[in-house]
């Protein structure tokens, strides 16, 4: 579920190229294997189409996956079209603004929850600053019969730390890591995110499997440490802190979506309901879900002088 206007560049792209996209210099490409789009603000993926998801099922219309369903919240003259597991706002906000969708790199923290040092790196926006930095494709990899980026920020974002991302993408999963090593001399306290906007048919008729039994911090009750009753079945407006280190599947009706982790003991699951940001439509925050591999204050990294810390997701199909 992407804004048209990427969809024309991906239909305009044969193999491998850099375009423009809202003022950002986006990679793109459209292989046998399928489709990837990503961001070089925030080393952003912004969309990912396995080739599977054009095929039509046998004796069935070729319908694209995930499209909209009868009555579903997808208003009228919208500029979102289906396709692809990740959703992307159609109104992006302006540089140096960060892209709301597709997977942002919440980084050296996540949310409010700053590094602990004793530098200057204890402010800072919410979710850090990586997401907004502008950062280089140092490599382009063919892998698996897919395609494997390697990229780093352009300028340094932290004075001890320095993040790097790595992006894997084939005709059967996308896989993202988040990889920070520790050049300076302190310890340092990390969290972060891969921030996860999971396209969806309808973000309050959707099942979050996986999280039964499991603790969670319920941001909308200013943190009150709660209990998952059986399966999450998400209604409304959610942001929830899961303690878990399962894999989950998302299922919206449409498609079962596996998401799994790597060094993340926490699941954020947030959708702002019928109040979404300012660069969001209400309608248009009806199709994700955010499902988000994390370190948050429930998980936080200890990173010491010479060590490295890898978060990571791997997005899958559930059959
Ligand atoms: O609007 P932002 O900065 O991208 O953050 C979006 C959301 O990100 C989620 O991870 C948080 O749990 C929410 O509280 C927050 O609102």
């Amino acid at each position: 579920m992407i804004p048209e206007t990427l969809r024309i560049l991906l239909d305009n792209t044969q193999g491998q190229r850099h375009a423009e996209w809202a003022g950002r210099d986006v990679w793109l490409a459209n292989e046998s294997w399928g489709e990837l789009a990503v961001s070089l603000q925030g080393a952003q993926v912004l969309h990912y189409a396995p080739a599977s998801d054009h095929a039509p099922a046998e004796g069935s219309s070729p319908a694209p996956d995930n499209a909209p369903a009868e009555g579903s919240a997808a208003s009228p003259g919208e500029t979102l079209v289906p396709g692809g597991w990740l959703w992307v706002t159609p109104t992006p906000q302006a540089l140096p603004g960060a892209i709301r969708g597709g997977i942002p790199l919440c980084w050296p923290w996540f949310a409010d929850e700053h590094t602990a040092d004793e530098s200057s790196d204890r402010s800072g926006p919410m979710h850090g600053p990586a997401r907004k930095a502008n950062w280089r494709l140092e490599a382009v990899d063919e892998h698996e019969d897919g395609v494997e980026l390697h990229l780093s920020p352009l300028e340094r974002l932290h004075s001890q730390l320095v993040p790097r991302a790595v992006v894997q993408a084939n005709a059967h999963r996308l896989h993202v890591e988040l990889i920070t090593e520790h050049l300076g001399e302190t310890p340092v306290k990390i969290t972060g995110a891969l921030h996860s906007y999971l396209a969806v048919a309808d973000a309050h008729a959707c099942r979050v499997e996986g999280l039964a039994g499991a603790r969670y911090l319920d941001k909308l009750k200013d943190f009150a440490d709660c209990e998952q009753q059986g399966e999450l079945g998400v209604r409304g407006r959610i942001d929830r802190i899961y303690h878990s280190n399962a894999e989950v599947v998302l299922d919206d009706e449409q498609r079962r979506l596996r998401i799994a982790r790597q060094n993340s003991d926490s699941v954020v699951v947030w959708n702002p309901g019928e109040a979404p940001p300012e660069d969001t439509a209400p309608a248009d925050a009806r199709r994700f879900l955010c499902v988000e591999s994390a370190n948050t204050r429930l998980d936080p990294v200890w990173l010491v002088p010479g060590a490295q810390h890898l978060l990571g997701t791997t997005l899958s199909r559930d059959t």
